[in-house]
């Protein structure tokens, strides 16, 4: 049996591909490479170039490799760009997902993993958000992946196929052993953020926004450790494969911490005192999300590993250097 998955070039797809394989699972890459990297992807795995958009494509592939599982992690995933652009959002996550769709239902695929997002909530109100708290996102992003959770839900019902929606909060750190982490130079998450402050690659760090109604006037999100976020999709697809039900779950530690307190750590682990500048609001950040975290833990008796932000902002931190040293040995190459 071979798990196909989208967008496995990229971040959080890599960390699966490694996993997968560490699992002894059989695992086929279909990535266009717009914001993933060949590199990040192990010859163990068969590496496809090219889009999940492209029914020819993917029908060939399911029809080749004996694929019995999708795990969908390509999309566009930046915030501010969705507003600017929603057509190509609509466009990548929206259209393109449901013509994986009819793929998947064409070859008869009987598990489905869906990269979803706390995005779909909002701004609610209540803390911590569970699972039923109204779905009601507030930008193109959020809505672009909202309607991919709705189109597996009618499907299931009509086809033979099952689904785990899987709604990540923040994802951060890197692989433990340091063999993959966050790569994108354009990245504008807050750990990778104050780490490539730390690192004296940017200059300092923006808090945007210190008058929130929060303990300390910053806003709460919930930092889960990539490695344990994938340990859940590994149970999600096992309990797809035993005959469980389709599920859509939350995926976060169910405890939140501020960004100032988050540039703290990243101070602290490195040992490095750069420069926090107090700015404007983010349009679109809603001043806390944490994630109700019950259903994952006691569906699929997930077990976080890596819960600790010292642990998790390391890993960032050696990611980034490595990265760094990467990119110098890839200039002197070039000589
Ligand atoms: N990073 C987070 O904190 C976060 C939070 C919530 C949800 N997510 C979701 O997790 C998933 C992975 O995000 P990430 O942080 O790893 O992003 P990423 O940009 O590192 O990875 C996305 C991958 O998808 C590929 N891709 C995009 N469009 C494609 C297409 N049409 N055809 C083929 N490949 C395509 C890219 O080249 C890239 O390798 C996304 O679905 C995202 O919405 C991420
Ligand atoms: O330089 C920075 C970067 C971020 N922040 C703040 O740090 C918090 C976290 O911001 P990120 O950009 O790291 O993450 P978001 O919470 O905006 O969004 C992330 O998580 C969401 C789900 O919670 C979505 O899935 C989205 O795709 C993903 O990027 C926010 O309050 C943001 O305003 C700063 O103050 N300065």
């Amino acid at each position: 049996m071979t798990v196909l998955v989208t967008g496995g070039a990229g971040y959080i797809g890599g960390h699966m591909v490694l996993a997968l394989l560490d699992a002894g699972e059989q695992v086929v890459v279909l990535d266009n490479l717009s914001t993933g990297f060949r590199w990040a992807v192990p010859e163990a795995a068969k590496l496809i170039i090219g889009d999940f958009g492209d029914a020819q494509l993917v029908d060939a592939i399911l029809a080749e490799h004996g694929v019995d599982a999708i795990a969908h992690f390509a999309a566009k995933i930046v915030v501010p760009e969705s507003v600017a652009d929603p057509i190509a959002y609509y466009h990548n996550n929206t259209a393109k997902a449901l013509s994986l769709l009819e793929c998947a239902v064409r070859h008869k695929i009987k598990h489905f993993i869906f990269s979803s997002t706390a995005a779909v909530y909002g701004e609610p109100e209540i803390s911590p958000i569970s699972e039923q708290t109204p779905l009601a996102p507030i930008n193109p992003y959020g809505r672009s992946k909202l309607m991919v959770e709705w189109m597996l839900q009618d499907v299931a019902k009509a086809h033979d196929l099952r689904f785990a929606v899987l709604r990540y909060f923040n994802v951060a750190g890197a692989d433990p052993k340091g063999r993959l982490g966050q790569s994108s130079p354009k990245a504008t998450h807050l750990i990778k953020v104050a780490v490539q402050a730390a690192l004296g690659h940017r200059k300092g760090v923006d808090v945007f926004g210190a008058d929130y109604p929060t303990r300390d006037g910053s806003c709460i999100r919930d930092y889960i450790q990539v490695t344990d976020l994938i340990d859940a999709h590994l149970l999600a697809l096992a309990h797809l494969r035993k005959g469980g039900e389709s599920l859509t779950c939350n995926c976060g530690y169910g405890r939140g911490l501020s960004v100032l307190e988050v540039v703290d750590v990243v101070k602290q682990v490195s040992g490095v005192k750069f420069d926090v500048r107090i700015s404007g609001r983010r349009p679109g950040d809603p001043a806390s999300l944490v994630a109700g975290a019950d259903r994952i833990r006691t569906m699929l008796h997930w077990t976080p590993r890596h819960d600790d932000v010292g642990e998790i902002v390391r890993q960032a931190l050696d990611w980034e250097r490595r990265l760094h040293n990467r990119s110098i040995e890839a200039d002197r190459q070039k000589v």
